[in-house]
């Protein structure tokens, strides 16, 4: 079965990032969740990124604020996809979290999503169609999922005309 890691700075971020663990929950893959700081607990977080793909892991989510450099220094230890998710912050609104994560230099890349809740659910959706190029099913249940989807739109089109 797929295994995706959804990683974050602090348990602050937890409201966020749960987003995506149930989303990927929805979905028939194996989920993780783990708080490793690049910046509080350098040493572990290094050890989690180098096995990371030894362990089983496909697609790591890693969400962080401020300066952000969880998602970068996991992408610099591993060659698995990771996606950035940056934290909306109360300081600069998240923009310092885009920024931190979104400027990697050639060769190490972060797929970074939008910032906040809705960048999570992104970042759920996006390895999920990841690991749909090699799982089959999922592209039953995503395709599923997008039709669903395109009804709920269609059917508020319609009620806005009733
Ligand atoms: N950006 C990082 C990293 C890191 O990048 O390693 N570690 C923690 N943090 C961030 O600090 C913010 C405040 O954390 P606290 O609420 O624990 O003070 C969180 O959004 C976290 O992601």
């Amino acid at each position: 079965m797929n295994r995706v890691s959804v990683i974050m700075g602090s348990i602050s971020d937890w409201p966020t990032m749960k987003e995506a663990v149930a989303i990927l929950e929805q979905f028939d893959v194996t989920v993780e969740t783990h708080i490793i700081s690049a910046h509080r607990m350098p040493t572990e977080m290094a050890t989690y990124a180098a096995n990371a793909r030894e362990a089983g892991v496909d697609v790591i989510i890693a969400g962080a604020g401020g300066a952000a450099h969880l998602p970068g220094m996991v992408a610099a230890q591993t060659t698995l996809p990771v996606i950035g998710v940056p934290m909306k912050t109360k300081t600069l609104n998240g923009v310092d979290s885009l920024l931190s994560i979104v400027q990697m230099p050639a060769g190490v890349p972060v797929g970074t999503v939008a910032i906040g809740e809705a960048g999570a659910k992104n970042a759920a959706y996006y390895a999920l169609q990841i690991l749909s190029i090699t799982n089959q099913t999922l592209v039953t249940e995503l395709e599923t999922f997008r039709e669903q989807q395109a009804q709920k739109a269609r059917e508020s089109e319609a009620k806005l005309h009733d």
